[in-house]
């Protein structure tokens, strides 16, 4: 399976900033892991620019939340299909900052990401439990819950991509063990085929929290790690296609 290095520069940046990154990062990608495809996700007001400056030069370009509607009345929210129509072919959907900071439930998720199925999106449907959770024993059983909620009928058909995100390692340095994030990575393969049967075999599932280039061999090379989702690191060119250069 080819792994997805995907880019999600959350809200940083400038035009100027995410133009320099894009081109820095377009001039490394046919030598740095070129068996692994790369995707950035800029903020809304940039991805059309971004995806312009990248077309036709092997770095794909996504969305970091959708509206679950194709048109109508949601002030400050964006459609699937605007995304599409911008040159965006992913979307990330429930990132645990978005089911923080705007109360998305699994039901929203799941809504969101048959509105990108439907607009001809790639849904990268994130996951993770807290530490809370983690400590409290929990994390498979939080993880393939919010699998089961928001993943929708479809979704292996199109090629669907799932992220585990441990809320605590995101941002902060830390990182799950490698037997933890295998351990979970197997569990999600587990309930991906349950779900679906044998396409469900063969979706990427990414790592994400705290992927830096020292860490990034160690993480793509388990079982199951068929990708990373990137943050902090994927702001600077060299980190990310250093992590592209170490998925092989
Ligand atoms: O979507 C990306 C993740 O939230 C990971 O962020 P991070 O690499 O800065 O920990």
């Amino acid at each position: 399976m080819r792994p997805l290095i995907a880019g999600n520069w959350k809200m940083h940046g400038s035009l100027l900033d995410s133009a320099a990154l894009a081109e820095a990062v377009s001039a490394g990608a046919a030598t740095a892991g070129p068996a692994a495809e790369l995707l950035v996700c800029p903020p809304f007001p940039y991805i059309q620019p971004t995806a312009a400056a990248l077309l036709g030069k092997g770095v794909a370009v996504g969305g970091q939340d959708c509206h679950a509607a194709a048109k109508g009345a949601h002030t400050g929210d964006v459609a699937a299909v605007m995304l599409r129509d911008v040159g965006a072919t992913h979307v990330i959907l429930g990132h645990s900052e978005r089911r923080a900071d705007h109360g998305e439930t699994d039901a929203a998720v799941r809504a969101k990401a048959e509105a990108a199925l439907a607009a001809g999106l790639t849904p990268i449907v994130c996951v993770g439990e807290s530490e809370a959770q983690r400590l409290a024993g929990k994390a498979e059983a939080v993880v393939t819950g919010q699998l089961d909620g928001s993943l929708p009928e479809g979704f292996a058909a199109a090629g669907g991509v799932v992220a585990y995100e441990p809320v605590w390692a995101i941002g902060t340095g830390r990182t799950p063990t490698e037997a933890e994030i295998a351990a979970i990575h197997a569990a999600i393969r587990a309930n991906l085929t349950a779900q679906f049967g044998a396409p469900g075999g063969g979706l990427r599932i990414l790592y994400g929290g705290s992927v830096k280039p020292g860490n990034a061999k160690a993480i793509l090379a388990l079982p199951h790690v068929d990708g990373a989702l990137v943050g902090g690191a994927s702001l600077v060119a060299a980190d990310f296609l250093a992590i592209a250069a170490a998925a092989g």
